[in-house]
């Protein structure tokens, strides 16, 4: 029996690009554990992977019983909140940082604070993104849910596929239409859905030349350079054959980033808040095999990158050294 769907195209942001399908696959498919091991994307559906997330966790609930400690917000003036890290910043505490202007601005607040400018959010006012690590500031009920998980499924997979330790959970709450732009992140990460909708958009590592990451030195590492919502095609003209996949999330569903994979996440538009918990895990312990895995191309990218800013100290210089080393002797 197939459910009425809860949302329409027109929720969803209109991008210049081409989109396969994710797949959706109940949990009991033996094919999930293929994707996975392949390193590619797939939704779980039907387990019970956040069952009590996805009973409870509604922002009323939230806001009830998330804890009343002051939770990490960013706000931002657009629907975007690309994500920037602050050590790569020049400040005076980090004279080797790069001049930059932040495009959001991370502050703290009360639960209560926060589900209140939501609710009298007009244009015009910063949009807000909770996005609350979970720790001991979460309040019982919702440690009690987390407990509830079903650890067995998550720590079978996380074994079979040799994945290294959860590092952390993160408790997403959206405001509707927010976007994360297009990133990649250096662990594997289970993506839950406990409520409301989203659409991910998810691109191979072997897109990387069409997603021009931001330098390893920059504060916006691991972030495209691409404004989907106006590409430069003059800047960033392999842009034009990116190959996306999509998929939108709903309530119970899990979806597999797996590590590299560039990945835009949206809160559907005039969909209400949504509510997502994410599982990072570190690599885990990987033998060179040849051929190399494409994430793995991407990881020696990043690691000749950081050699060279540290031996010639001044990222102009990479450029030109690395076209010296290529033109005509590599191409
Ligand atoms: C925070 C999340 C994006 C989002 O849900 O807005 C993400 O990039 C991740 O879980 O790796
Ligand atoms: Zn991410």
């Amino acid at each position: 029996m197939c459910e009425e769907k809860q949302w329409n195209s027109t929720q969803l942001r209109r991008y210049d690009l081409e989109l396969e399908q994710i797949p959706r696959l109940y949990y009991t498919d033996p094919k999930i554990d293929e994707l996975i091991s392949l390193n590619k994307p797939v939704v779980i559906t039907g387990s019970n992977i956040i069952k009590t997330a996805k009973a409870n966790w509604t922002p009323e609930y939230l806001e009830q019983n998330i804890g009343n400690a002051g939770h990490t917000v960013m706000l931002s003036k657009t629907h975007k909140f690309k994500y920037f890290d602050e050590s790569k910043v020049l400040n005076k505490n980090n004279p080797h940082g790069i001049e930059f202007t932040p495009p959001t601005r991370k502050t703290k607040m009360k639960i209560g604070e926060f589900m209140r400018k939501l609710r009298e959010w007009k244009p015009g006012n910063d949009r807000l993104y909770l996005q609350q690590p979970l720790n001991n500031t979460i309040g019982d009920l919702l440690v009690r849910d987390f407990i509830n998980f079903d650890w067995e499924y998550i720590n079978n997979k996380q074994s079979k596929h040799n994945w290294g330790p959860l590092t952390s959970n993160l408790i997403l709450i959206s405001q509707e239409g927010n976007v994360t732009p297009c990133h990649y992140d250096e662990q594997q990460n289970f993506f839950g859905q406990a409520y409301g909708y989203k659409r991910c958009i998810l691109f191979p590592p072997s897109d990387f030349e069409c997603l021009y990451p931001h330098p390893v030195y920059h504060p916006h590492d691991r972030q495209s350079m691409v404004d989907f919502d106006k590409p430069d095609y003059t800047r960033f003209p392999r842009f034009k054959f990116a190959k996306g996949y999509e998929t939108v999330v709903e309530p119970g569903d899990v979806l597999y980033i797996p590590i590299y994979w560039w990945h835009h996440i949206e809160s559907l538009m005039r969909g209400g808040p949504t509510i997502s918990v994410n599982f990072w895990y570190k690599v885990g312990p990987t033998s060179l095999e040849y051929p190399l895995k494409d994430h793995q191309k991407v990881s020696i990218t990043r690691n000749v990158e950081k050699m060279l800013l540290e031996v010639l100290q001044d990222p102009k210089e990479v450029g030109p050294l690395l076209r010296s080393m290529v033109l005509g002797r590599y191409t």
